[in-house]
């Protein structure tokens, strides 16, 4: 019997307005990756999911999860065995979903389980935070519900040299063909911990409605616009809201009150609404029954609202605003549970 793996990985909301680079949760959309072990041919991948935008490439060495794979399988001294992989993504790129931490998540698991190295959750979140940067998304997705992560130590470092590693090997690919030759040194992860996180209660009552506009934004793009250094106040203003959502969320009976001026951020969402059109304006949403609060998603343009009842009433007042600054509609208004992966 050939051996096969299914790994599913929840998609994922990030920072939940302030908590920037620290709160996550995950959403009811899931990758699902197929791999039946086949050792005697070369490592096939295929992939359905709505890719309006970026395709999504098919080489072991230039598709993100297969590429993150191999380096789990290297850093380990042994090789990610040949498989024929089928990839089900629902989950829209570049939009704020954390396509690219379940992309992570998924492809670390798959070599923690093709290659038997027995690796707990905890230093699997490690090795995302080293491909991510930041623990919120790929925290959610590793581990289901919401939560708030921190890093112990500084990454950016191996973070850089990950991302030349993954470079090499990109280039690696050009030159051959099946994707099995000789795969570079990756740079060493120390040992852990290096990200913490703990799950964050949240009601039962509360539910996401997200709008997804029809662009991409890279998270790359959306980081490169925040500034280095900021002030006393921006810094007290996301520490007491961040403080005060964890706690609020977990309230048996949601406060709106609290809620939406909790969501509220000085450190990324003003500094990236203007690369989304009409994002300003549905971040001020107000008086509509049910709605909690909204905020950018990830690192956007997904807008995604927080509310105990309303949510179609939500989502089409959030895809009007948009679709008033775009001069069109929105795009796809979906009703989604924040609530615990299973
Ligand atoms: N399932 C997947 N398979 C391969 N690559 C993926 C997958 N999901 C995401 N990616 C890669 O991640 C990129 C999006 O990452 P990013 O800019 O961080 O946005 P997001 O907010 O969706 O995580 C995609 O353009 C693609 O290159
Ligand atoms: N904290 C990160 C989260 C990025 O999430 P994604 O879903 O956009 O990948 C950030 O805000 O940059």
């Amino acid at each position: 019997m050939p051996k096969k793996f299914l790994i599913r990985v929840p998609a994922s909301t990030a920072n939940l307005g302030p908590g920037f680079d620290a709160l996550g949760a995950a959403l009811s959309l899931h990758l699902v990756l197929t791999a039946t072990l086949t050792p005697k041919v070369a490592t096939t991948i295929t992939y359905t999911g709505p890719t309006p935008c970026s395709t999504v490439p098919l080489h072991p060495f230039l598709n993100m999860i297969t590429r993150t794979a191999i380096y789990l399988a290297t850093a380990h001294n042994t090789t990610l065995p040949r498989m024929a992989l089928h990839i089900a993504n629902p989950i829209p790129l570049g939009r704020g979903l954390g396509s690219s931490g379940a992309a992570v998540v998924g492809g670390l698991v798959l070599a923690n389980l093709a290659c038997g190295l027995g690796l707990d959750k905890a230093r699997l979140l490690d090795h995302c935070i080293a491909f991510e940067g930041h623990p919120d998304n790929v925290a959610a997705s590793l581990f289901g519900g919401a939560v708030a992560g921190l890093m112990v130590r500084d990454v950016r470092q191996v973070h850089v040299d990950l991302c030349k590693w993954e470079s090499d090997v990109e280039e690696l690919a050009a030159a051959d063909a099946e994707g099995a030759g000789p795969v570079p040194p990756v740079p060493a992860l120390e040992a852990g911990p290096i990200g913490l996180h703990v799950r964050v209660p949240v009601s039962e009552a509360i539910r996401c409605v997200v709008v997804v506009p029809r662009f991409e934004l890279s998270t790359k793009l959306a980081r490169s616009v925040l500034p280095e250094t900021y002030s006393r106040p921006d810094v007290v203003f996301n520490l007491s809201r961040t403080a005060v959502l964890v706690a609020a969320l977990g309230a048996a009976t949601p406060n709106p009150v609290i809620i939406r001026e909790a969501m509220r951020d000085r450190v990324h969402q003003y500094y990236r609404r203007s690369l989304v059109p009409g994002m300003s304006d549905v971040l001020e949403m107000a008086d509509v029954e049910g709605l909690l609060g909204v905020c950018v998603s990830g690192s956007g343009p997904t807008a995604i609202a927080f509310a105990t009842a309303g949510f179609e009433e939500i989502g089409a007042k959030m895809r009007t605003i948009f679709g008033k600054a775009v001069g069109a509609d929105g795009e796809g208004s979906t009703a989604g549970g924040s609530r615990q992966d299973p």
